[in-house]
């Protein structure tokens, strides 16, 4: 569904991307994993059409999109999700989710009936008329999925959708996740908490310094010992191995 070959970016004198190839599968969750600053944010701008690539290809669905705008990308399917969510503050959550639902229901009464449906679908049936100020980080994190999810986009790129969250709310998100994905959606994630990668991800890609060092099941990459140095500093993975500290 989605190809991404040979990307880079540069800020100044910093290549923040390099040459990165990556490929999502419809019908597939696959995670983008590396240390803070590895370049995985600077990833998702150039794919969503924030920025735009200095090297390399976007394909999404068999067409090129490489350097089309953020609303043309969504128009065909594909949104992004932020990692601050600032959701519109003196609007309710019902209307922040119809927000989304305008792109392709220009009436009012149906793009708030698909906002109320897709509010439910994410558990907020309870919520939908309260300010989006009034939300928890969860609640503000379900918040920013259903207004993508009511674009009506097939692939979202969600950006670490679990960061500040307790376990049990991560619990939640990974459920939630997993539903979205079995009624039809693809997803590309970048995430930091582990546990959710490993029950979500069937195929997981690393960046360090910009570079794809892997890409394999994570349970075969918190195996590798590129994967395990990236993250642990030169020498980890032998130290590991000798059964020393790493
Ligand atoms: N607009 C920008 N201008 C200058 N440097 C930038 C810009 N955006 C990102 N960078 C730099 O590019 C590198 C990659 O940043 P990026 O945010 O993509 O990493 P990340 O893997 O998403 O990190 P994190 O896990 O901390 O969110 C970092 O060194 C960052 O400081």
């Amino acid at each position: 569904m989605l190809e991404v070959r040979n990307i880079s970016k540069s800020f100044g004198g910093l290549k923040a991307v390099s040459d990165a190839s990556l490929d999502v599968p419809e019908g597939s969750i696959v995670a983008l994993l590396g240390p803070n600053g590895a370049g995985k944010t600077t990833c998702f701008t150039m794919i969503a059409g924030f920025t735009k690539p200095d090297t390399g290809t976007v394909t999404f669905r068999g067409e090129d999109i490489t350097g089309l705008a953020p609303h043309q990308i969504c128009a065909r399917g594909m949104i992004r999700t932020f990692q601050i969510v600032q959701p519109f503050a003196g609007l309710t959550v019902e209307e922040n989710i119809a927000v989304g639902a305008y792109l392709h229901h220009h009436d009012r009464a149906d793009a708030t009936a698909l906002a109320r449906k897709v509010g439910k679908q994410l558990g907020m049936g309870g919520m939908l008329d309260r300010p989006a100020a009034s939300l928890t980080i969860a609640g503000r994190k379900r918040l920013e999925l259903a207004r993508a999810l009511a674009t009506g986009a097939k692939l979202l790129l969600l950006d670490e959708v679990m960061a500040g969250l307790i376990p049990s709310e991560v619990t939640e998100i990974v459920g939630i996740i997993r539903q979205i994905r079995d009624e039809g959606h693809t997803i590309l994630l970048i995430e930091h908490v582990m546990q959710a990668v490993m029950s979500l991800a069937e195929t997981a890609y690393v960046l360090n310094y910009g570079e794809m060092i892997a890409h394999a099941p994570p349970k075969e990459l918190v195996q590798d010992p590129a994967v395990i140095e990236a993250y642990l500093g030169h020498g980890a993975a032998t130290r590991l191995q000798e059964g020393g500290h790493a």
